[in-house]
Order: structure tokens, then sequence, then C-alpha cells
């Protein structure tokens, strides 16, 4: 048994000139809940894309426990439970309809299926929208209902993308306690996230990336050195001042 939950080893992604991700090399610990950050267009969605057998790299290889995605994906898709971001659910299914489809294709066992959904619905606030097609869900509703079609199946991996955007504070919470009992099971939770507080409150590693490339790994300690994790990647990534001369037709009346 391998104690490297998820390895990402020389990863590269380019669209047309755009260099995506570089280079991109990382392992994340089984049993870890681990945060990845970094500006808009940093390559977090392209990197997890590669990790969870959505796209292609150009070169570089990902592993799942020890099964490569790219070469063996079905054991290494198994074994994991991915929330990609903006990809379409099929959503003229119910939430219910849509978790029993997901647990079917993952081979869950059909009285296990109807056990585990209605407690997932119930978890994350969508027991009385179970019978509602997901097209009419709300943006966090369907963020909630990608999140259980996620972890139908138990995965020992979760690689989730953005996974709280646009959730409610209270659902948030539930989605907080879901993943760190689940960690505290012996799972592991890759998360992406601009939410600098989420990712201090849950991770205790983090990997900057910006513009395809890791600029920093480790513990969060390690990580934000002392100061708070947002002021840490904002030194990381440069962030910049409002010049003074700029906008100044929103100021005027
Ligand atoms: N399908 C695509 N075609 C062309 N360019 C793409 C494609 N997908 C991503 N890119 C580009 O690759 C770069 C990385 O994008 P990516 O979506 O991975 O960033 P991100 O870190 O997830 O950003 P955000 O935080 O804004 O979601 C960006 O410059 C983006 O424009």
């Amino acid at each position: 048994m391998t104690d490297t939950a998820l390895s990402l080893q020389g990863l590269h992604k380019s669209f047309g000139a755009k260099q995506a991700v570089s280079d991109l090399t990382l392992d994340v610990r089984a049993g870890s809940m681990f945060g990845l950050v970094g500006p808009n267009g940093a390559g977090k969605t392209t990197t997890l894309s590669m990790a969870t057998g959505l796209l292609r790299p150009d070169a570089g290889r990902a592993f799942v426990l020890g099964s490569d995605v790219w070469a063996d994906p079905a054991a290494a898709k198994a074994r994991m439970g991915v929330l990609p971001d903006g990809v379409r659910l099929f959503d003229r299914l119910s939430g219910r309809e849509l978790l029993r489809y997901v647990g079917l294709l993952r081979s869950v066992d059909p009285g296990l299926l109807e056990t585990r959904s209605a407690e997932l619905l119930e978890a994350l606030g969508l027991t009385e929208d179970a019978d509602n097609l997901v097209v009419d869900y709300s943006a966090g509703m369907t963020k909630k209902i990608g999140l259980a079609c996620a972890l139908v199946h138990a995965p020992r991996l979760l690689l989730l993308d953005e996974p709280l955007e646009a959730v409610d504070p209270v659902s948030g919470e539930a989605i907080r306690s879901i993943l760190r009992s689940y960690v505290a099971g012996g799972g592991t939770v890759v998360l992406s996230s601009h939410v600098m507080e989420l990712v201090e409150s849950m991770c205790d590693t983090v990997a900057v990336v910006a513009q395809g490339r890791v600029l920093a790994l480790g513990s969060l300690d390690e990580v934000r050195a002392g100061e708070s994790l947002q002021r840490r990647f904002i030194s990381l990534v440069g962030g910049k001042e409002l010049d003074q001369e700029a906008l100044t037709w929103l100021r005027s009346s």
C-alpha cells in the first residue's frame, strides 16, 4: 500500500502558444487535506483535469494510489471521486436519479446506493429538492449534488475544484465537516480554492501555483512562513496596487 495518494510527475499542458501547466511535480500524502491555490489562470483546473483523466497531458504522468491515470484509467478512477469545475452534469435527471446513475456506474450495490444517496442528500441539505431536475438547481445546489456524486462510491481520494464556490455558509459548514470526517477516516482530499480562509482552516499541506508552475509547496506552516496565507499568497504571486490615475471616470458623478 502506497502512502502517496496522488503523484503528479512533470505535467505539461499547452493550449496553442499558451503554456497552461509547465513541468508540474507534486506528491500528496495519503490521509492529508491538500490545498491547491493560485491566481486566476494559474493552471489549477488544467492540473486537476490532467490528474483525474479529463484532459490528456502533453507530457508527464499522474498516479492515483499507485495506478497510472492514463495507462490504467479504470483502476485509478475507481479509487477517486472528482468534483470538476464547469463540466456539465446529466442535468435532465433529478438529483436523486443522478446520484443513482453515478452510483450504478461506479458499481455500488443498489441497496447500499439507496441508503448512501439518502444520507448524502440529507447531509448536503438537498432532500427537499432531490426529485427536482438538476437543470433547475441553483449554482450552489449544483455544486452540492456534484460533491454527492463524487462521494457516493466511497473513494479513497477526492479531487475537488472549488468545492465551496457559490455554497451558502450553512452548507459550507456541512461540507467542511463531511471532508474532515472523510480525512479522519483515512481518505485524502485535494481541493483548489481562492478562499485562503478555507485552505488555512482545512488543509495541512498547500501548493501555490502561478503560470503553471509550483511556487511554494509544503506544510501549511512552511508555506505561510509566519504570515497569513493571504499575505504570503499575495507576496508570492505579486499583488499590485491600483494606480491612483486609473479608472478616474468611475469616481466622477
Ligand atoms: N481549453 C482551453 N483552451 C485554451 N486555453 C485554455 C483552456 N483551458 C485553460 N486555458 C488557459 O490555460 C490557463 C490556465 O487555466 P486554468 O483554467 O487551468 O486556470 P485556473 O488556475 O483554474 O484559473 P481560475 O482560478 O481562474 O479558475 C489560462 O491561461 C487559460 O486561459
